[in-house]
Formats: structure tokens, C-alpha cells, sequence
């Protein structure tokens, strides 16, 4: 990697299975390093840090943390500080910039995917984050963020069908190479594949139906990869780190 010589923004994103932490020179991503989440509750943490996270860390002016699991969001900020002692903004602690029109609890990475979209992207747009859950957050022609659906992630899908059948195994997804399974593997690949993109096709269609204009498509999270041969050909847009790119946009509006 090029030399780091400017300060850097620290990203983070909580996920139920990911923790991403994220550089970036203004407004520009760097790199990442991910961890798995119930590994930093256990604080059981041997974490392969990329060849520059310490001098990477080192440069860190300004950080922030959106997480959806309130149960590691210390644990991981307690990490960071190890290394760098630095203020970590939470979300609550900053202003977020977009009309909310949604009650009770809204995930913070469900805010931070719609902030990213608006100031990559703009209003009118329907995020998929493809993480445990598969969520859909949609911000209108006012900028006001409507709400969505949540529904089952890929990997959540296969975790129960394997676990509540007793014939059914782990497999590693992929996109199909035919499908009509032709054994147990291929067809519980492609099951699942299937309803993942149909449930994402569908979903938006419904979505647009309701609102009663077109949205730019926008996939994130993690299972982003595994659909994105489908989507792209639909013109779709893949912006694998959505969250963290909100969390940055929320640390640079807010100048802190
Ligand atoms: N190509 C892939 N094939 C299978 N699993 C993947 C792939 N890419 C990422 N994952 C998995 O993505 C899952 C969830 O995505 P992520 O966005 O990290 O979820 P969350 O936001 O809920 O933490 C993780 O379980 C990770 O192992
Ligand atoms: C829906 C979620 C579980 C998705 O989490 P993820 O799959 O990204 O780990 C998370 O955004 C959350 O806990 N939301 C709170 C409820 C809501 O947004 O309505
Ligand atoms: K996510």
C-alpha cells in the first residue's frame, strides 16, 4: 500500500456476525479489517492485523462506531483504544442529517447504509444489505427514510436449514452452476441462492409498487459478493461497504 501520510478517519460497523473497521482519508476508503462479532463478545480477539493497521491506527484523528449489537460495542471500542487512545463517537452522539419516518428502534447500520447512499448516490434509493439479516431501507424523493422490510440472510437461511434437518449439512454458498440441484449440496446451494435474489427482486418490486416511483438499487453487506453476477447485469449498484462509508460521512458533516 502507498504511504499513509494524511490523518485518517476510523469507520466502524457492528453486525451481528462482522465487526468492519474501516480507514479513510477524508472521503475516500482505505481498507478494512473485519472480525467476527461473537468472537470480540467473548473477547477472544487474535486478530491478523493487516501489514499497516498499526501505523494506520497511529494517523486516526476522528472515529465513530454504529453497531447493532449494543452487547460488543464496548468490547470493541475498549480494542481500539488499546491501540490508539482516541475519542470514539457513537451515533446518538452526532447529527444525523435525514428525516426519520419510523418508530421505535431503527438499526443504527440500517441509518448509516442510507446516509451513504444519499451522499454517494442521492435520494430516491433503496438499500439491501445482505448481512445475518436481509434488510431493505429505503429513502424517498424528500429525503425522509421510509422504512423497509427485514427479512432472513443467506447464512442464516443455511445455519436453519441445516440445524433443524438431520440430513442437511453445511455447505459453502456460491452462485449456482446449474439449478436444478442434482444432489443435496447443489440443491440447497441454489435454494438458497434463489430465494435470496428473488426475495431481493421481489421486495423491491413490492417496495416501488407502494411508494409509487422508481428507486436506485443498491446492494451491501457481506452477501454482497454471492449475488452480485445476477444484480450487476440489472444494473444494480454493489457498494460492498455502505455502513462504514455512512459512518464516515456522519464524522465529516459533523466536523468533529
Ligand atoms: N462470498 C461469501 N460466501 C459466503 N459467506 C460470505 C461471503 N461473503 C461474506 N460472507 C459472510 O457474510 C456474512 C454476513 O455478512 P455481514 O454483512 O458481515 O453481516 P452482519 O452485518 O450481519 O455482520 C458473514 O457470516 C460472512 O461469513
Ligand atoms: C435488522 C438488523 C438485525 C440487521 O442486522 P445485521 O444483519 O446487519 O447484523 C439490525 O439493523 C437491527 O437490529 N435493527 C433494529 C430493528 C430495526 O431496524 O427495525
Ligand atoms: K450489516
Amino acid at each position: 500500500m502507498k504511504d499513509v501520510n494524511f490523518d485518517l478517519n476510523l469507520a466502524i460497523d457492528i453486525g451481528n456476525s462482522t465487526v468492519n473497521i474501516a480507514f479513510f482519508e477524508n472521503k475516500d476508503f482505505i481498507n478494512s479489517i473485519s472480525l467476527q462479532t461473537d468472537q470480540m463478545i467473548k473477547g477472544n480477539f487474535k486478530i491478523e492485523k493487516p501489514k499497516d493497521f498499526n501505523k494506520q491506527i497511529a494517523k486516526v484523528e476522528k472515529a465513530g462506531i454504529s453497531s447493532v449489537v449494543p452487547e460488543a460495542t464496548n468490547k470493541v471500542i475498549d480494542f481500539i483504544q488499546e491501540q490508539k487512545n482516541i475519542k470514539i463517537y457513537k451515533i446518538e452522539e452526532l447529527d444525523y442529517n435525514i428525516k426519520i419516518d419510523y418508530e421505535g428502534l431503527l438499526g443504527e447500520d440500517r441509518m448509516m447504509a442510507i446516509l451513504g447512499a444519499f451522499k454517494d448516490y442521492g435520494i430516491k434509493n433503496v438499500v439491501v444489505d445482505i448481512g445475518s439479516a436481509l434488510t431493505f431501507s429505503v429513502l424517498d424523493k424528500d429525503k425522509v427514510f421510509r422504512g423497509g422490510m427485514i427479512a432472513l440472510g443467506p447464512f442464516n437461511i443455511l445455519r436453519s436449514s441445516t440445524q433443524n434437518t438431520s440430513q442437511l449439512e453445511n455447505i459453502k454458498l456460491h452462485k449456482p452452476v446449474a439449478n436444478i440441484g442434482q444432489n443435496t449440496e447443489s440443491s440447497l446451494n441454489s435454494g438458497i441462492y434463489w430465494m435470496i435474489v428473488g426475495a431481493i427482486e421481489k421486495g423491491i418490486e413490492t417496495i416501488e409498487n407502494e411508494i409509487g416511483y422508481k428507486l436506485g438499487k443498491i446492494l451491501t453487506g457481506g452477501g454482497t459478493d454471492l449475488v452480485k453476477d445476477y444484480f450487476i447485469e440489472k444494473n444494480y449498484i454493489l457498494d460492498r461497504y455502505l455502513v462504514v462509508k455512512g459512518v464516515n460521512y456522519l464524522l465529516l458533516d459533523n466536523g468533529v
